[in-house]
């Protein structure tokens, strides 16, 4: 360890720091013992389904945003130059659709776990099939989460690495496990505002000592790195339009519109309204965080203009590189490069907690309660803190595998997102969209998605195409042999649980071919919902302009 970085770290550095822990600990502790203290899943695990859009969007911006992105993306541009930034393109109909589908379908079925609707739409072996595909995706995303910033900050500024992981491993168990998904929430609040306002420092003072925008602008002019639209059609192009905008749209339905996390946080709004509205609002917020991070990297690049300083960190990585610039950036500035560090941990802090808590959701609601519909509620409580509290440890295991990888953590991340999340999307499409899909084999279909992996055809793709490819295999093939072994009957697809797409494009049809056509009837009917004794209204004949729009715009754009 160089003997200058000793200085960097001054007392206010450490006590930001501090601060963040023990404000994420006090919120956790708050929800504890407040409201109903925690004594009910309900509470627990879905937050009395009573939270505002506000808090609900900044909380599911926190949820994929981790230390991974906003160590990854600046490395990203500094060595690529901008092409990523046109992934913002994919929020559009990535959130969307999400807000106008998904939600709507979700919401009204009054779920607590995503993959009981896979019960409701298929079979009982198609949900447990999602639940275990989640499980295992999360559980190797959040040993990412958590080791990255914890190797990042070890590599550059000696910080002692396992220290750093078991202090936000234990941190985040521990506020996770007492305080629910109320503390998961609010803490991802105040977290997520901690994350752009330690981005926004780096960046107001980077540019300063570049020498100012115009400056800054014209080396990485220079250099190069301002990217216009690549429109190459190869798929195994790494970034181009077409993965980043098309690809990316695939990638966002995977986490915003079927991932237990995201999911969770909708069913947890007060109203439908809540949920589609705090939807509308990640938009904005996920720009910036992406237009932050990209920023981030061309000022990285204005100030190194483009020299390999990964050499001298001895490491070779260029995630390091990004910290080693921040550290140089903000170096006798008291309090910011603790900000900073503040800034990597609340992404990570607001990533794994979602994780704890949405892998304790789906362990309860798929895997543990319907086994003993008889359990008294306390002891579900119970339990269900338990596995928070589990799934929190086994995450620190996770960081000692994740250890052993190599590659950049961004692609690790987006890859596991695509090769798992995508069958996953696929599963969910393949219910909503298509009516004929019937349930006896869809597991076989899940399989053979998962099977597609190794073919080396597969591995060429551009990653950014991981969740569209894996998605669009999973719905083929389910409707071919859909359609083998006789397609799903109109009446026997359980009411709510399909989005009538054909039959909004054809509105202008008569009532009799449309229900030929769509399998169901579009029509407003009241149903008792299987998901809970509870009336749940189908209303969409009288879609929206807003969906009409939407769903003209999806198929222009498809063909
Ligand atoms: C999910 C996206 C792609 C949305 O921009 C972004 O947040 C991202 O690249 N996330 C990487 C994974 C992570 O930050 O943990
Ligand atoms: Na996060």
């Amino acid at each position: 360890m160089d003997p200058s970085d000793q200085k960097l770290f001054t007392v206010v550095d450490f006590v930001i720091f501090g601060v963040l822990l023990a404000a994420s600990l006090g919120i956790g502790l708050y929800h504890a013992l407040s409201g109903g203290r925690q004594r009910t899943t309900q509470e627990f695990l879905m937050a009395d389904r009573s939270m505002k859009c506000l808090p609900v969007s900044l909380s599911l911006i926190a949820s994929f945003q981790s230390a991974v992105a906003i160590i990854g993306v600046p490395a990203e541009i500094y060595t690529h130059g901008t092409q990523y930034w046109f992934i913002g393109c994919a929020y559009i109909l990535g959130l969307l659709i999400p807000a106008h589908v998904f939600i709507p379908i979700l919401y009204r079925l009054r779920l607590s776990s995503a993959y009981q609707y896979l019960e409701l739409r298929f079979s009982k072996p198609v949900r447990i099939c999602g639940t275990l595909t989640f499980i295992f995706q999360m559980v190797i995303y959040m040993g990412v989460c958590v080791y990255t910033p914890a190797f990042a900050l070890n590599a550059v500024t000696g910080f002692e690495l396992w220290g750093t992981v078991l202090a936000t491993g234990l941190v985040c168990t521990l506020y996770t496990t007492i305080g629910g998904l109320k503390a998961v929430i609010w803490t991802d609040v105040f977290q997520t505002l901690v994350m752009f306002a330690g981005q926004l420092a780096v960046i107001v003072v980077g540019v300063q000592k570049t020498g100012g925008v115009s400056e800054v602008w014209r080396k990485v002019w220079e250099g190069n790195r301002i990217s216009a639209l690549d429109l190459n059609p190869d798929p195994t192009e790494r970034h181009t339009f077409w993965t980043l905008g098309v690809g990316g749209v695939f990638l966002m339905l995977s986490l915003y519109g079927v991932n237990q996390a995201q999911v969770q946080r909708y069913l947890s709004a007060r109203t439908e309204k809540d949920a589609v509205r705090s939807c509308y609002m990640v938009f904005p917020s996920l720009q910036l965080a992406l237009a932050l991070s990209c920023v981030m990297g061309l000022v990285m690049f204005a100030c190194y203009c483009g020299e390999d300083h990964s050499s001298k960190l001895g490491t070779a990585s260029r995630d390091a590189m990004v910290i080693s610039f921040v550290m140089d950036m903000l170096q006798g500035l008291p309090g910011l490069p603790g900000l900073f560090i503040a800034c990597l941990f609340s992404a990570a802090l607001s990533t794994i907690s979602s994780a704890f808590n949405s892998l304790a959701t789906v362990t309860m609601e798929d895997l543990i309660k319907p086994h003993f519909p008889a359990m008294t509620e306390a002891r579900a409580t119970l339990l269900s803190k338990a596995l928070a509290m589990s799934y929190g440890l086994l995450c620190l295991a996770m960081a000692y595998l994740t250890h052993l990888m190599g590659d950049s953590v961004l692609q690790v991340a987006l890859k596991i997102f695509g090769m798992v999340g995508g069958p996953i999307l696929g599963l969910f499409c393949l219910g909503i969209f298509f009516p004929w899909a019937n349930s006896t084999v869809s597991i076989r279909r899940a399989q053979h998605g998962v099977a597609c992996f190794p073919t080396v055809r597969f591995y060429s793709l551009s990653y950014m195409w991981y969740s569209a490819f894996n998605c669009s295999t999973v719905i083929l093939i389910g409707l071919i042999i859909s359609f083998l072994t006789g397609p799903m009957k109109a009446e026997d697809v359980t009411p709510g649980t399909v989005y009538p797409l054909l039959g909004k494009l054809l509105c202008f049809l008569p009532e009799r071919h449309k229900k030929k056509l769509c399998g169901v009837t579009p029509q407003v009917q009241t149903v008792r919902s299987r998901a809970a004794p509870r009336i749940v209204k189908l209303v969409f004949t009288r879609g929206t302009s807003t969906e009409c729009i939407l769903v003209s715009g999806v198929v222009a754009f498809a063909l």
